[in-house]
Formats: C-alpha cells, sequence, structure tokens
C-alpha cells in the first residue's frame, strides 16, 4: 500500500504538489492521471524519497521509503528508462542492480525473459529503441519481485504487443494481490488497465474513484439512435425536457428519454432503426471534463486554408 499524506511539495514559490493525499490499495490497478505539470511525477519522486516533501509525508507499506529494511522487494519503480549507464549491456544492467541486494542471475534471466529482451541483452542499452528501454526500466522495476510495482508512463514507446503485454502483466500483478500504481496520458489504455484512477490538476486531487463510478457519472441518460430518417426522429423527439445532438446525418445522441421509449416512437412512426445504445462514456471523456480547468499547457489549433494566409 501506499499511503500520500498532506503531500506538499514547492519549487520556489510554486506549489508542485499542494496537499495532496490519496491511498493506492493492493489488488487493485490504480491509475494517475493528470494534464502536463500536474504533479504526476513529483508526486512519484516523493513516493520514492527522491524528493523531500515541503511538508506531509508519504508511506510505503507503512514506512517511509528511506525506513524501508528492502526497499527494492518492496517498491519497485520506472520513473525515467533513460536514466542507466547506456555502454552497458541489459543483462549487465540487472547483474549489478541485482547484485547489491543478492540477486542472482537466474532471476535476472527470468525477467530479461519476461519483458522480451533476452535476444538482445548483451547488446549496449544506449543502442536500445525507446520501447526496448522501456522495457528494461520495467524489468529493473520487477527484478525483485516486489509487492508494489509503481511505473511513471510505462506503455511509452511501446508496440501494440508491448501495450498489451504490459496491460496483461500490470492486471496479472494485481490479482497477485500487489499494489500497482501507474501514470499514462493514454486514457484509452488506461481505461483497460486501470479499476481504480486518482486525478490530479494543477498539484491538487481532483478524483479519487473507481473507474465504473467516474464513467457511470458521464455517459448517464445518453442514448445513441443511428436511423436513415433520422430528421424526422428529432421532430417527434423534441421537447423542452429533451435534448438531441446529431453527431452524423443519421447519427443522434438523445438526452432525456430512455432508449425504450424512442424505440417506441420510432416503431409508432414507421421510422426503422438501424442501431439504439444507451452512450457509454469513454474515459477520454470523463477526464476531459474533469481536468479542462487545470490544464495550464494547452495547444492553438492548426490554421488551415484560408486563415494561414
Ligand atoms: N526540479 C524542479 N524544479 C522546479 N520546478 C519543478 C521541478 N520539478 C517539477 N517542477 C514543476 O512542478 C510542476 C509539476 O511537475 P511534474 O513533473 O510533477 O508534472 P507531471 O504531472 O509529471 O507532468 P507531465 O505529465 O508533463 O510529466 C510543474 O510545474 C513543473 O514545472
Amino acid at each position: 500500500m501506499i499511503e500520500v499524506q498532506h503531500l506538499t511539495k514547492t519549487y520556489g514559490h510554486t506549489a508542485a504538489v499542494d496537499d495532496v493525499s490519496f491511498t493506492v490499495r493492493p489488488g487493485l490497478v490504480t491509475g494517475f492521471l493528470g494534464p502536463n505539470g500536474a504533479g504526476k511525477s513529483t508526486t512519484m519522486r516523493a513516493i520514492l524519497g527522491l524528493d523531500r516533501p515541503s511538508s506531509g509525508r508519504v508511506l510505503v507499506d507503512g514506512r517511509a521509503y528511506r525506513d524501508l529494511v528492502a526497499p527494492l522487494s518492496t517498491i519497485g519503480a520506472l520513473l525515467d528508462a533513460r536514466a542507466l549507464d547506456k555502454r552497458r549491456s541489459a543483462r549487465n544492467h540487472l547483474r549489478v542492480l541485482g547484485s547489491t541486494v543478492g540477486i542472482g542471475r537466474r532471476r535476472v534471466e527470468q525477467v530479461l525473459e519476461l519483458v522480451g529482451l533476452t535476444d538482445v541483452a548483451d547488446r549496449a542499452a544506449g543502442g536500445y529503441s525507446l520501447g526496448m528501454g522501456q522495457r528494461l526500466g520495467i524489468a529493473a522495476a520487477l527484478l525483485a519481485d516486489p509487492d508494489i510495482v509503481m511505473l511513471d508512463e510505462p506503455v511509452n514507446g511501446l508496440d501494440p504487443d508491448g501495450i498489451l503485454w504490459i496491460r496483461t502483466l500490470l492486471r496479472d500483478l494485481a490479482a497477485e494481490g500487489r499494489t500497482v500504481f501507474l501514470s499514462s496520458h493514454l486514457m484509452s489504455e488506461m481505461e483497460l488497465t486501470a479499476d481504480h484512477l486518482v486525478v490530479i490538476g494543477k498539484g491538487r486531487i481532483i478524483a479519487d474513484v473507481p473507474m465504473t463510478e467516474l464513467l457511470a457519472g458521464v455517459g448517464e441518460n445518453r442514448v445513441c439512435v443511428t436511423a436513415p430518417q433520422a430528421d424526422r426522429l428529432i421532430g417527434l423527439l423534441t421537447s423542452p425536457d429533451v435534448s438531441v445532438l446529431q453527431k452524423a446525418p443519421h447519427v443522434l445522441e438523445v438526452t432525456g428519454v430512455p432508449a425504450a421509449t424512442i424505440g417506441e416512437v420510432a416503431a409508432l412512426h414507421g421510422i426503422a432503426l438501424h442501431d439504439l445504445h444507451p452512450a457509454t462514456a469513454s474515459l477520454e471523456e470523463a477526464y476531459m471534463n474533469l481536468t479542462h480547468a487545470s490544464v495550464t499547457h494547452r495547444g492553438t489549433p492548426v490554421l488551415t486554408g484560408s486563415a494561414v494566409r
């Protein structure tokens, strides 16, 4: 378990993290989300004792990181996959890391196999692709078979096969009763991987909720309808309590009427429906709603056509 208690970290006059409290529980995959600069890495660094909190504290299995008896087998972490000696091979990197805590060569070979690096294990890590480097970082995090796994952007640079692999791995680790905590900007991937979410914006916690609860709160009361005669249906559904959004010529999103009622109205007027289902929100949509006010680094739309000239 990881317990973050009233954590504040300031750099100069700026609070990177401001009175943040949450608990990461065993047996679940907990996702850590937030816009760029929200404070995710700062929080993760504080968990590992790499940054000293300005106030508050972080406990890992009940102790501050520096007080852990066996830190590597308590929490395995990947914060920055590039932070390693680039001249060293993956095999040597893991052997050196393992030797500091009595981990033998057999376990090194096991994790190399687990992350799919056995074939390239003797090549210098400096020549690895981004995805291979990530795999090596994940191997290092798992080396001492830790109870808690914490990964900052683990899917960064992984190919589709690698993304599926890490998703399955993290879900399996949680199913074994371990604590899994990961950050990612890939909402679709987080939606498939995490059971619980902690969302941070401008250094403060915006949400600390089960995934199902977050998604249920957004999709409520909306129904997707596909009908070739969508225009006729709009006319029949229009009322002060109902809003109809035409998402495509034949596709409507209706709020305020149950799917069954829409089906009955359509049947009564001989309107064919090609599809009718309650809308489910995506994590991306829920996340955008939550964090809209907390985005500090926003791009501007690309201008096209006459607007450029
Ligand atoms: N060493 C530092 N010195 C000064 N400011 C820092 C330092 N580290 C982080 N910050 C600031 O703290 C804030 C939070 O940064 P942090 O890296 O924790 O965000 P993040 O959520 O991990 O962002 P990203 O998604 O872009 O990785 C940012 O405003 C950042 O500029």
